[in-house]
């Protein structure tokens, strides 16, 4: 009897696998339209189509739910049907259910449309997050103006969506309970399939915070001797405007005047990749021939015909922050990212192309298996690429970057320059979610909303407001992410495993052995190595079908998330940033923040 069940559950799977290919499909066909124009009329579309397709998904669930799936022999059977036991945002009633997309079609839009005036030419006001305002914060070192650029982007894309963001926080609080979670936290937590992931993020900060504190204190201390210490305290959290990035997520755009030792040749490929007449299809084709030079998947005639690789001329709106689709077809996948030739795109295009190779290697699976193994697998496959791309030797291989020597002060310098993208990254990303986490709680209430994001920035990452902020403003929304309910721990997560797979892929590709002292983790290339890149295939085709452990173990033998990676290929710096700062008696840490914003 139970036999027949099953022989039945596993026929009924392939028909509602087949079904689900075609409503993810449509899905993402209708919010590419919307997200690459935005219009009144995609934008209802995008909702309509919503709307039918969670009518389908509630419809075969219910479907779904009369098989007595736990009983099942199979493992690999019931992981599909448990899979599939979670209905999502469509267990709402769709009237719920039409708030809750279009809060979050509001938050998209008010986001991309968001535009403030020029600081010199205040009758310029068509300046946007991509490009301009991404443009000051790589070039200006005018307090003013950068003061003033942040306080206008946040006023323009984050107070604005407050209240679109409650609507969403109560929606989709609604739909979390419909799945059985507390709230939204936990089902997001669920992704990390183990019951203590919380705590395992906690103990990875407590692994990284000694080397960021050490950084954090470098860093205040040389923009200290930069503007002066008006601007910037000995002791205290660094201004949040001073940081090269309008979110002070990475610090990267630091680094010509921070390095520690500033006659070494610059590593910036910026100026390179535009004296070579790089172009947006130019920096593609590079990334994708790194791929192939691992024996991974080149990309297919649809991507190049498909995707959209620089922003359209049109005068359209459309939503610029770079994203990799899967059109859940087997053929179709593409990239949408607004290209400007800049170091920060060359690294972009290979996060974004890594997205493209996890979907390649694993199109063949069951539809409900093409996902990361958990959400951070998928943010760390263009990263790991980019470790390789990112050292001298392959710079120079490319032809981006001038000879220069292979000495310890050249080694600090280019681990420094990823230190404060990696490293500096960490307790960004975290609290970020953190702050989700209590607002979807309910332990941070909207009373205080800018207040709590504000202690989470100060406390984990050292970091106050250039200026007083209330309860008017709703800074967190200014953050893409956080606009568009994309989940953000998995790039914290990313961060920190995409060391443990660069180490296990060097050690594949004979280019370093864990903790031999000849060779550093950090000038590791692992261009052209089919052993890496075949193990790193294999990993990348289990998709979810398999737990996120048994998908680390087949690539690193590990069946843990840990620092260890992490703290490894950064250890010279470690050392040194502790003798530096103290031998300039920097204060290690911050004291509590004299902006008001609580
Ligand atoms: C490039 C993407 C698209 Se998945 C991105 O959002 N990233 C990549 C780095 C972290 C995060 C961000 O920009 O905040
Ligand atoms: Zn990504």
């Amino acid at each position: 009897e139970r036999a027949a069940e099953e022989a039945a559950g596993r026929r009924y799977m392939r028909t509602l696998d087949e079904q689900r290919s075609r409503t993810k499909n449509r899905m993402a066909l209708a919010s590419w339209d919307y997200q690459s124009n935005i219009t009144d009329y995609n934008q209802e579309r995008q909702l309509q189509v919503a709307l039918e397709v969670a009518d389908q998904d509630k419809e075969a669930w219910k479907e779904t739910m009369t098989y007595l799936w736990h009983e099942f022999e199979d493992p690999d059977l019931k992981r599909m049907f448990e899979k599939y036991s979670k209905l999502g945002t469509a267990a709402l009633p769709e009237d719920l259910n039409q708030r809750l997309i279009s809060a979050i079609n509001n938050m998209q839009a008010t986001y991309a449309k968001a535009t403030i005036c020029d600081y010199k030419d205040r009758t310029k006001c068509d300046l946007r997050v991509e490009p301009e305002i991404t443009e000051i914060f790589v070039e200006s070192s005018d307090a003013e103006e950068l003061k003033y650029t942040w306080l206008e982007w946040h006023k323009a894309a984050g107070a604005a969506s407050k209240a679109d963001f409650i609507e969403y926080v109560n929606m989709y609080n609604e739909a979390a309970k419909l799945n059985g979670y507390d709230s939204v936290a936990e089902w997001w937590l669920s992704e990390y399939e183990e019951s203590d992931s919380e705590e395992q993020f906690a103990a990875l900060w407590d692994q990284v915070k000694p080397l960021y504190q050490q950084i954090h204190a470098y860093v205040r201390r040389h923009l200290r001797l930069f503007y002066g210490d008006q601007v910037v305290s000995a002791k205290g959290p660094i201004p949040a405007h001073l940081l090269g990035n309008i979110w002070a997520q990475s610090w990267n755009n630091l680094e010509k005047f921070t390095r520690p030792f500033p006659d070494k040749p610059d590593v910036d490929v910026t100026a390179a990749l535009i004296n070579q007449n790089y172009t947006a299809l130019k920096i593609f084709k590079t990334a994708e021939e790194f791929f192939v030079s691992l024996n991974l998947s080149g990309m297919p005639d649809l991507f190049w015909e498909r995707s959209i690789i620089e922003k359209p001329q049109d005068g359209r709106d459309m939503v610029c922050h770079a994203s990799a689709w899967d059109f859940f077809d087997g053929e179709d996948f593409r990239i949408k990212q607004c290209t400007t030739i800049t170091s920060a795109f060359f690294k972009t295009t290979h996060h974004e192309m890594g997205h493209i190779q996890y979907y390649l290697q694993y199109k063949d699976l069951p539809v409900i298996y093409r996902a990361g193994a958990n959400p951070g697998f998928h943010e760390a496959v263009g990263d790991v690429i980019s470790l390789s791309v990112d050292t001298p030797k392959h710079l120079r291989v490319m032809g981006l970057l001038e000879d220069g020597p292979d000495d310890l002060e050249s080694n600090i310098n280019q681990l420094y320059k990823m230190g404060i993208d990696k490293i500096v990254f960490l307790p960004f990303a975290y609290l970020l979610d953190l702050f989700r986490y209590g607002v979807f709680r309910g332990t941070i209430s909207e009373e205080d909303y800018n207040c709590h994001f504000w202690q989470l920035r100060e406390t984990l990452q050292g970091v106050e407001p250039p200026a007083p902020r209330s309860e008017q403003d709703f800074d967190p929304a200014a953050k893409y992410h956080i606009s568009a309910d994309v989940e953000y721990m998995r790039y914290y997560i990313s961060y920190i495993i995409q060391f443990q797979f660069h180490r296990s892929l060097c050690e594949l590709a004979g280019e370093y052995t864990s903790g031999e002292t000849e060779r550093l983790l950090s000038n590791c290339d692992i261009y052209n190595s089919t052993e890496a890149g075949n193990a790193l295939g294999k990993m990348l085709q289990l998709g979810s079908s398999k737990s996120w452990p048994d998908a680390m173990e087949a690539l690193t033998g590990q069946r843990k998330m840990d620092a260890s990676g992490v703290l490894e290929y950064f250890q010279p710096l470690y050392e040194w940033l502790k003798t530096e700062n103290e031998r300039t008696g920097e204060y290690i840490g911050w004291e509590p923040s004299t902006v008001q914003y609580c």
